[in-house]
């Protein structure tokens, strides 16, 4: 994809292979009246480099720190400590750089439910500085990419949600960004509405875009991500492949029943044979089962690296050593198996835990200048259409910025 340009002022930016780079990135919250509540460390030095055009998918139980990672590239809040370069320039030392070359979804769909998606795109890009000429153009290009075809002049309000979830990512490329960022794309969505939306991300894909995505949905990572990094309490727990990621989590576990052999050392000879196939000990799992022949079976498994060969080399090795096999199956981890493994082991223990609370700091009332309320989500949806629009329209970039993050740059918690 091109790049456009709305303005003059090039951005300090380095030549970079990585449309993202985040490095040590930490960010702490304060809680409660006044701060006073436990702090909550979101962020525990968070490291991350997304080529340019590949899908990079952040997945994370509740509180892991996805959405503040996101907000971080996004320019909506700043780390406490750690940088986010994006294609080769610094968010923390120039975001309204970032903010032009970064397409956030979640942020353009409800600009205006009366206008059509037509219009509501248009605006958009004239929000951005484009020219109305130029972005009516981009606009019917990218009703036509995303098979907004038939609705593209009618209303916004009377689209369905999965239509105005492609609404909402041709808002966020309208601009051609170097990077987009795609925040939980096709949550709420049917599975036919979900499988449209990824087939809309991957010809954006192969057109060139990179892509930060969050998601609940590990198909989802799956499907469309080129590397996968699995968070939980603000710790990168596995960066990797899907593929990687499932045969570090243990790789494929090969089983197999045999009939129970009537001499003594029946065990051993089944052990040896399978161990000798497996990428690891074999181990007797379930014995004294009666099968349909009144003989006795067992079952026994091993760890494997060579799929379903596996099972073939190990009737083999067995039939050769005059023992029956009555099944033989080779099963390889899911993405859910890999996260589950992953996210049990940090501890996480459902849907609300907490990311890294570990102290509760009692602190004279007045003793910091940090707000320390929570805010509400959702908040910064339009905190940053506010901020990209008050870039474009040249007002006081301060002026978008919250109490909140005022507090974050002046002060700088530390995580202990
Ligand atoms: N403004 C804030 N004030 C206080 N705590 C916050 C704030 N924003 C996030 N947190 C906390 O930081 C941790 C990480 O939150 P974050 O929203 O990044 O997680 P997430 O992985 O996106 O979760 P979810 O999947 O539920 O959206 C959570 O414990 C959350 O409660």
């Amino acid at each position: 994809m091109g790049r456009h340009s709305i303005t003059d002022d090039a951005p300090d930016r380095r030549a970079s292979p990585y449309a993202l780079e985040l490095r040590g990135l930490q960010k702490t919250f304060r809680t409660g009246l006044f701060g006073r509540g436990p702090r909550v460390h979101a962020l525990n030095g968070l490291d991350l480099s997304v080529p340019t055009g590949t899908v990079h998918a952040l997945l994370g139980p509740n509180g892991a720190g996805k959405t503040t990672t996101v907000r971080a590239v996004a320019t909506l809040m700043t780390p406490d400590e750690g940088s986010v370069i994006v294609d080769g320039v610094d968010a923390i030392a120039d975001p309204g750089a970032v903010r032009k070359i970064v397409g956030v979804s979640g942020q353009y769909a409800a600009v205006d439910g009366n206008l059509t998606g037509f219009e509501n795109l248009r605006m958009v890009g004239q929000l951005y500085g484009q020219p109305r000429s130029e972005a009516s153009e981009r606009a019917r290009e990218l009703i036509a990419e995303l098979n907004l075809g038939d609705a593209a002049d009618r209303p916004m309000r009377t689209y369905s949600g999965g239509m105005r979830r492609r609404l909402d990512l041709a808002g966020a490329l309208i601009n051609r960004p170097s990077l987009v960022i795609l925040d939980e794309p096709t949550t709420g969505l049917d599975p036919r509405g979900r499988r449209q939306m990824w087939e809309v991300i991957a010809e954006q894909v192969g057109s060139g875009a990179t892509v930060l995505l969050t998601t609940q949905y590990l198909e989802e990572a799956d499907a469309l991500a080129d590397e996968i990094t699995v968070i939980d309490h603000g710790t990168i727990r596995a960066q990797g492949s899907a593929a990687e990621l499932k045969s570090a989590t243990g790789g494929s576990i090969l089983t197999v029943e045999v009939v129970v052999p009537q001499y003594d050392d029946a065990d051993t000879q089944v052990s040896s044979s399978l161990t000798q196939i497996g990428v690891g000990p074999a181990e007797r799992v379930e014995s004294g089962t009666e099968t349909v022949t009144d003989t006795t079976s067992a079952r026994w498994s091993v760890p494997v690296d060579a799929g379903t060969r596996s099972a073939v080399a190990a009737v083999l090795a067995l039939s050769a050593a005059g023992i029956e096999v009555v099944d033989a199956s080779v099963s390889t981890p899911t993405l859910d198996d890999v996260f589950l493994t992953l996210t049990e082991r940090s501890g996480t223990t459902g849907p609300d835990t907490l990311g890294g609370v570990d102290e509760i700091i009692h602190r004279p009332a007045g003793s910091d200048t940090a707000t320390g309320e929570p805010e509400a989500k959702g908040e910064p949806v339009d905190r940053f259409a506010d901020t990209v629009c008050s870039d474009v329209l040249g007002a006081d970039e301060r002026a978008a910025d919250s109490p909140d993050d005022r507090a974050d740059r002046s002060e700088h918690a530390h995580v202990h």
